[in-house]
């Protein structure tokens, strides 16, 4: 497969791509400001947070938030899982995404972590409620120990673009993707996105 029309901010060589939306051009933005998301995958389920305040309330998501100070990326990621899930998880690289949405001040440049394993005893914090969702069958290569009496990964109830790279998240192919999106009142809609697996460079 070879690649086509990669949106600006993303370089290199990908696979197993796809891409959607308008064929007009990609939004332009003149800021990014880096973020992080964090998921637990284990057992053959994934432990998501349902948002209570804040961007992106009442959805469904990965642990996470802004890259502060001199942090890295990685840093703030394992800050945040404790932050909202009270737990601490030895988190792996597992991808990068560009979120813009048409009017916003900034870009969200999210690195994206994964881990199998976890310490502490989730807990419910003020920003987030942990729940663990079943993973489809053909992307359980953990074992389906403990997933078969729990609900599947609530997409209607996250951000549309969700079902895009979650699948590369959880079979573990390092992925990167761009996302723009409208906003009519409060109601984001997706515009145009592209998502796909890096042979070679990533962003
Ligand atoms: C399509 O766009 C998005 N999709 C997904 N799945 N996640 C997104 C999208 N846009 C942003 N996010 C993520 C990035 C972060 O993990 C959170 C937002 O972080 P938040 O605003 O909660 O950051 P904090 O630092 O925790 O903020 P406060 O403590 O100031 O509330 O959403």
């Amino acid at each position: 497969m070879t690649t086509s029309n990669i949106p600006p901010g993303l370089q290199g060589n990908f696979t197993n791509y796809t891409s959607g939306g308008s064929d007009g051009d990609w939004l332009s933005y003149k800021k990014t400001k880096f973020y992080t998301n964090a998921f637990i995958i284990q057992n053959g389920k994934i432990l998501l947070g349902y948002k209570k305040r804040g961007f992106g309330k009442h959805k469904y998501n990965g642990f996470g938030g802004k890259v502060e100070g001199n942090e890295t990326p990685l840093q703030a990621a394992v800050r945040e899982l404790e932050e909202e899930a009270g737990i601490q998880a030895p988190l792996e690289y597992a991808g990068t995404l560009l979120f813009y949405t048409q009017g916003s001040e900034f870009a969200f440049h999210i690195d994206i972590y994964r881990a199998e394993a976890f310490s502490g005893t989730i807990t419910e914090t003020e920003e987030m409620r942990p729940q663990w969702f079943s993973l489809p069958a053909d992307d359980n290569s953990l074992g389906q120990e403990g997933a078969t009496h729990i609900s599947p990964i609530p997409f209607a109830d996250m951000w549309d673009t969700d079902p895009y790279w979650i699948p590369h998240l959880v079979s573990k192919r390092t992925f990167v993707g761009r996302a723009d999106f409208t906003i009519d009142g409060e109601i984001y809609k997706p515009y145009k996105w592209w998502f796909g697996e890096p042979t070679g460079m990533e962003i």
